[in-house]
């Protein structure tokens, strides 16, 4: 961590922001705990972005490192400081919007400025969680599975088990929750298993000027083109061994694919794929686990559950299931975060993002620090 390294010790009531890669708005949760365990999980908000606001910011995705972001950074300040006004957070773990993700190519960048926040807020801000992992040699991503350990303590889960996120792209932890701690040998495995959510909103927004596939209603009347499927499981990235990350924008080779199919079968074949990308990713987990617990929008999609379901043969529930809040679940890993940073604790190891060793990052900001 770069900044001031002494942080209160105990108990820390941390709120954690995630503006994700569907760039529907940000997720504020509060979350307490002394970075190893959860103590309580608490309120938690959303604040939208409007379609003026998300234009922008699609205007700027991927446009890392250049000129013209002022506009699309004032979006972001914007909306996280307005999604924290009903919070009194003694910790913010600030993760920013992502607008490029190419650890071994130009790096990792997620568009927030936690000095600013930090003096809008008027509370410790920690940010840039990613970029010492992909410094280090790691993808830098996915982070939230020293969460997702965390989490699998706090359910109590006796056996190896895997947490699914299907947001934009999807990612998946494997956890063997009889281990000590998430950088213990064999506590944890995970990887971005492929697209998942926004190859389907592109198609509905290109196609039907919608934002997304309101319980996969479209998919529901569409037949899925299985030699589309095929060239789709094709693709290398399935094969390649974890930890393995991906970009928003990495898999646009689906919407090609299935170009000539008429709206509904585009969507069939377009959900399948992404329920097939997390079927391949089961392949590389040390053991089959005995149950998956799904957080992210995808898992209000019937189709996408259903598929999922269907091929994996053991329960596949939303993590509500256990009480968890599957909305707000990537915000409070954010939170925790936050708290392991202020902590200098680590935030990664070798098997969650491919980092030569454990490893911690972000960067503290505190309100009168730049004043
Ligand atoms: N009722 C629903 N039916 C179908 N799809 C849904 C539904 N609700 C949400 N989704 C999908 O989930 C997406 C939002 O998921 P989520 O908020 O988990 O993504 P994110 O956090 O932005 O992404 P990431 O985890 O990749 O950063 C929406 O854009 C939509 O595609
Ligand atoms: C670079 C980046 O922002 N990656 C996100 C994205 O969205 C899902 C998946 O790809 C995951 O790797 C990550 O987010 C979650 C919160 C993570 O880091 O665990």
């Amino acid at each position: 961590m770069k900044g001031s390294n002494s942080f209160k010790t105990g108990l820390v009531k941390a709120v954690g922001l995630m503006s994700g890669t569907s760039l529907d708005g940000v997720d504020a949760a509060e979350l307490v705990t002394d970075g190893m365990r959860i103590e309580s999980f608490g309120a938690s908000a959303y604040r939208a972005y409007c379609d003026a606001e998300r234009t922008t910011l699609q205007g700027v995705l991927g446009r890392w490192p250049g000129d013209g972001l002022a506009d699309a950074l004032d979006v972001v300040q914007t909306a996280h400081t307005e999604v924290l006004q009903d919070f009194t957070p003694e910790l913010v773990g600030f993760h920013g919007q992502t607008l490029a993700h190419e650890p071994r190519g130009r790096g990792t960048h997620q568009l927030g400025d936690g000095d600013a926040l930090a003096q809008a807020i008027g509370a410790p801000v920690i940010w840039d969680f990613r970029s010492n992992d992909v410094q280090l040699g790691g993808e830098g991503a996915p982070l939230a599975p020293f969460f997702h350990f965390a989490c699998a303590k706090w359910i109590k889960a006796d056996a190896p088990l895997a947490f699914l996120n299907l947001g934009g792209v999807g990612n998946i932890t494997w956890v063997d929750p009889s281990k000590n701690a998430p950088e213990e040998q064999g506590a944890l495995l995970a990887f971005d298993t492929g697209p998942a959510n926004a190859p389907i909103n592109d198609l509905m927004q290109s196609r039907l000027g919608l934002s997304y596939d309101k319980d996969g209603a479209l998919a529901k009347k569409g037949t899925v083109e299985t030699g589309a499927l095929e060239l789709f499981l094709a693709e290398t990235y399935f094969a390649r061994m974890p930890p393995k990350s991906l970009d928003r924008d990495d898999f646009s080779v689906m919407l090609e694919l299935v170009r000539e199919l008429c709206d509904a079968d585009a969507a069939a074949t377009m959900t399948a794929m992404s329920a097939a990308a997390v079927m391949q990713g089961m392949r590389h987990c040390p053991s089959a686990p005995a149950r998956v617990l799904v957080c992210g929008g995808g898992r209000h999609n019937p189709v996408m559950m259903h598929m999922l379901r269907e091929a994996l043969d053991c329960p596949v529930d939303p993590v509500e299931v256990v009480g968890l809040d599957g909305d707000m679940l990537e915000a409070q890993a954010f939170a925790y975060l936050a708290v392991r940073v202020a902590r200098g604790l680590p935030t990664s190891c070798p098997t969650t993002t491919g980092v030569s060793a454990n490893v911690g990052g972000g960067i503290l900001s505190r309100p009168n620090e730049t004043e």
